[in-house]
């Protein structure tokens, strides 16, 4: 028996062409796609990450060279991870914007070069705290609100002042966007500079691999206290709505793959944002690993991953793939 005449769908769009308007005018583009970079306070590092195949810990003496041909195949963003690991860290993360310091030399250094290149840096202080938590602790180690987001804003101030474009705290502290928003008005740089908030951002066990690439784990206790629950579907909503509230640009949910639900629902929650998404370390390897088991070929995997994204509503995806797709762009894989 045939089926009834409407139940006929995607038989009747088998032609590639017609399978390319199937995406609701939402292809992946190069300039959706943000590299994440992980700078070093060795100028001349170029050290491979076991866990992140191909990602490198920078100094900021190869990065022209590293980037130049990026961006010569349409690389339009970046944003900067520091990686102290030679330079003392305290409990207050003092070295964060450190004039010297790696982040902040290599904005202006990107600033220069690459005059047309977009550069978010992350703001957070687990990186230069010696406990390595993402904000100011009070003696029992819990975490201490008020001094950790006055800490973060003059830290993101410091950022925007070296010429980042765009500054996006990924502490979860609460009432950090604010802060951070009011530094920024303060400084006379409230229309010009971008705020990304990692809004919703769970307790995940995707982070493994950046953990080790810029040594950051906690060493005592975790950050669950502060991350989301993988099940708190109400408090990521919230957090969405209240850092909107709070005067962020562009909010970002993170990791991708378990939480595209969450992402989808910023959408409608955010509905005249711009919505980033993290497609973290962990998702970055697990989809290397699988395609090297024979599980699946990496680019298919890669862009059948991307294309969730966009289609769950993001605008933007950070994402170590960023320079495979500057190629893959170029040469159309079939639909
Ligand atoms: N502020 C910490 C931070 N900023 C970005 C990531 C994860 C990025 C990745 O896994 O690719 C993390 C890790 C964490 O919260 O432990
Ligand atoms: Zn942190
Ligand atoms: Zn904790």
């Amino acid at each position: 028996m045939s089926p009834p005449l409407t139940s006929i769908l995607h038989s009747g769009y088998q032609h590639p062409v017609t399978r390319s308007w199937q995406n609701q005018g939402r292809n992946l583009t190069k300039s959706m796609f943000m590299y994440p970079l992980f700078i070093t306070d060795d100028a001349d590092a170029a050290v491979e990450l076991q866990s992140m195949p191909g990602q490198r810990r920078w100094g900021v003496n190869k990065l022209e060279a590293f980037l130049a041909p990026l961006v010569a195949k349409g690389l339009s963003s970046v944003i900067l991870f520091g990686v102290p690991l030679k330079t003392p860290k305290d409990a207050r993360g003092t070295l964060a914007d450190d004039p010297t310091g790696p982040v902040i030399e290599a904005i202006k250094l990107l600033r220069r070069v690459f005059p047309s290149l977009y550069i978010a840096t992350d703001v957070c202080l687990c990186e230069y705290t010696d406990h390595g938590h993402c904000g100011i602790l009070h003696d029992d180690g819990t975490i201490n609100n008020s001094p950790s987001i006055a800490r973060l804003a003059e830290v993101a101030v410091n950022y925007a002042k070296a010429g980042a474009h765009c500054v996006a705290p990924s502490d979860m502290m609460d009432g950090r966007v604010g802060a951070i928003k009011q530094g920024l008005v303060d400084a006379g740089l409230g229309g010009k500079v971008t705020l990304m908030a990692y809004s919703a951002k769970f307790s995940s066990g995707l982070y493994g691999p950046f953990r080790d690439a810029v040594d950051s784990a906690p060493s005592f206790g975790d950050r669950r206290c502060y991350q989301l629950p993988p099940s708190a579907r109400g408090l990521a909503r919230r957090a969405i709505v209240r850092d909107v509230n709070e005067g962020a640009d562009i909010i970002m949910v993170k990791p991708t793959l378990p939480y595209l639900d969450i992402l989808s629902e910023a959408r409608d929650l955010a509905p005249d944002h711009p919505l980033a998404c993290y497609q973290v370390s962990g998702e970055f390897a697990m989809i290397h690993a699988g395609a090297r088991a024979g599980v699946y070929e990496l680019r298919r995997m890669a862009e059948e991953t991307a294309q969730s994204m966009v289609r769950a509503g993001a605008t933007l995806i950070l994402s170590y793939f960023t320079p495979e797709f500057l190629d893959w762009l170029d040469e159309p894989a079939p639909l």
